[in-house]
């Protein structure tokens, strides 16, 4: 931790927004994303944090209900006033109510599914597994041809910009998903909401980048911000701009416990 940001975390806790990105960072990659848990020394680590800092949010490319059922969050004691902004920030959920606010599918959204599976068998790549989430279809091809992915990333830009959709390249994964969002507003609205001082965020993949820039714009604003990269031999992308270099989830979870430790609970 750089030590003015630290000393001002352990200082103000309560001025202190702590935003973990879900996959890379919490649970470790796995081929099987409907199996990717978050790693219970993390979850346990934020729910002691969860009593003292201002505010813990989870900003993930997921959707909410996934996140919840692999983070195991809902009704743990310490996280009583969780937020989660799914889906790079188009949905959010607040364990205060438990209520998600999500947009509606968007048509575009409708059209990708109906024709991606033929348009990937025809160009060879009818093996990649395809994950629909709603404002979002992610093509993975973690575990099947060396190089499938790269050589998919052009023509499905194409096809992006043909249906007016995002592209949200990640760890052997292509979303192609609804514009007009990301992480970095999702963590200006967070910021916004708790008036914090102090930001501390955590990530390992290119959709966290946004995020890494809007600490970054803070920073200039005098809030204090702390950038944490969860690194992994798939990504280095963020590693020269992050202030804390970890060795992925198991050094997260160290991390996160030693914070509790600091502030003493
Ligand atoms: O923003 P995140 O929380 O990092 O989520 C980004 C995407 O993560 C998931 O895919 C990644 O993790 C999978 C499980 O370990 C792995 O199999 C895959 O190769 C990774 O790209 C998830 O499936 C996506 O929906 C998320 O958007």
């Amino acid at each position: 931790m750089s030590s003015s940001t630290r000393a001002a975390v352990l200082a103000d806790p309560r001025h202190t927004l702590l935003a973990v990105d879900f996959d890379g960072t919490l649970a470790h990659i796995v081929e099987d994303p409907t199996r990717a848990y978050a790693h219970p020394r993390s979850v346990a680590a934020l729910a002691r944090l969860g009593t003292v800092l201002g505010q813990i949010a989870i900003v993930t490319g997921r959707p909410v209900p996934q996140a919840l059922e692999l983070g195991g969050f809902e009704g743990r004691a310490g996280l009583e006033h969780l937020v989660i902004y799914g889906q790079y920030g188009a949905e959010r959920w607040d364990a205060e109510n438990g209520e998600t606010t999500r947009p509606d599918r968007p048509d575009a959204i409708r059209r990708l599914a109906d024709v991606l599976p033929s348009w990937l068998a025809e160009r060879g790549a009818g093996d990649a597994r395809l994950e629909d989430k709603g404002l979002a279809i992610a093509i993975h091809t973690r575990g099947i041809g060396e190089g499938l992915l790269d050589s998919l990333a052009a023509p499905l830009a194409e096809l992006a910009a043909e249906l007016g959709l995002a592209v949200e390249p990640g760890r052997q994964v292509i979303e192609l998903r609804a514009p007009g969002h990301d992480k970095g507003d999702a963590l200006r609205l967070l910021v916004e909401g708790l008036d914090a001082r102090q930001v501390i965020f955590a990530g390992d993949d290119l959709g966290d980048l946004p995020a890494y820039a809007a600490v970054e714009s803070l920073r200039e604003r005098g809030v204090g911000g702390l950038l944490i990269c969860s690194a992994s031999t798939e990504q280095d992308a963020l590693v020269a701009r992050a202030d804390v270099v970890l060795d992925g989830p198991d050094a997260v979870a160290d991390w996160l416990e030693q914070l509790a430790d600091d502030l003493h609970v």
